[in-house]
């Protein structure tokens, strides 16, 4: 479970996030959903402890980022919003050189690689080196890399970003799965039908703070509006950004 109080955080001149608060529950997923620059990104970089935050707390089954940021760590799984892969690796030494940083080895790693090369559909692919590799086929990579610990907490930034329409149909499928295995899951996008189409729980996320949060069917009832995409239009104040 991941609580989130009051988050702030500035660079320089620009305030980034403002004032940001939610809960996402495990069996649960949670979108976050905001315009480009709404500050998504900067949020889940304070969850999975690559920054810290100005003021506020976050924690991550009950740890403070800030205070225990190793465990958190250990607690979560990234799918950051810079994919990085190592270009001489192949898919399948990614993803060992990942599950060894957190600690396993042997026939329990052979077996989790195994099991995600499945999961993943990356049988093709798995002993190959990443160079040239098509978005999609790095996305999975990048997916088996966050997932190969077996975290309870799943953290992506816009995971669909450029897939086509089999390789965004995968995910969504991954993502029910994990939902179904009782995982905490938050997923980031600026695409409102991505959202629609997953999430349990939205929380809408605009110039750095949360302007709604509720189930799909609160916000439409909430802002008294038939369809989905007009409520966000609506508690955003604009259509800017918004959009594909
Ligand atoms: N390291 C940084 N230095 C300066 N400004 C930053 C930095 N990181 C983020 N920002 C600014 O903070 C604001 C929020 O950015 P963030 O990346 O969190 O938004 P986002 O909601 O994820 O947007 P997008 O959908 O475009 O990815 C933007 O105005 C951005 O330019």
């Amino acid at each position: 479970m991941i609580d989130v109080t009051n988050l702030h955080k500035r660079f320089g001149q620009v305030t980034a996030v403002e004032d940001v608060t939610f809960r996402a529950e495990d069996g649960v997923v949670t979108g976050l959903l905001g315009p480009n620059g709404a500050g998504k990104t900067t949020t889940l970089r304070m969850l999975y402890t690559l920054i810290r935050p100005d003021k506020g707390s976050a924690r991550v089954d009950g740890l403070d980022v800030a205070e225990r940021p190793l465990e958190v760590r250990q607690a979560i799984g990234v799918l950051p919003d810079a994919r990085g892969l190592y270009p001489r690796l192949t898919a399948r030494e990614h993803v060992r050189y990942a599950g060894e940083l957190h600690g396993l080895s042997g026939a329990a790693l052979d077996q989790r690689i195994g099991e995600l090369v499945e999961l993943l559909d990356m049988k093709d692919i798995a002993d190959r080196r990443t160079e040239g590799f098509s978005q999609g086929e790095r996305m999975k990579v990048a997916l088996a890399r966050a997932l190969v610990h077996g975290p309870r907490n799943v953290l992506l930034d816009e995971p669909t970003n450029g897939l086509d329409v089999m390789s965004t149909r995968a995910v969504r499928t991954l993502i029910q799965r994990l939902r179904e295995q009782g995982h905490c899951i938050v997923f980031s996008s600026h695409v409102m039908q991505e959202v629609a189409a997953l999430c349990d729980r939205i929380v809408v996320v605009a110039r750095g703070r949360v302007v709604a949060d509720g189930t799909p069917d609160e916000l439409r009832a909430r802002t008294g509006r038939d369809s989905l995409e007009e409520a966000f239009v609506t508690v955003i104040g604009s259509e800017q950004g918004l959009m594909q």
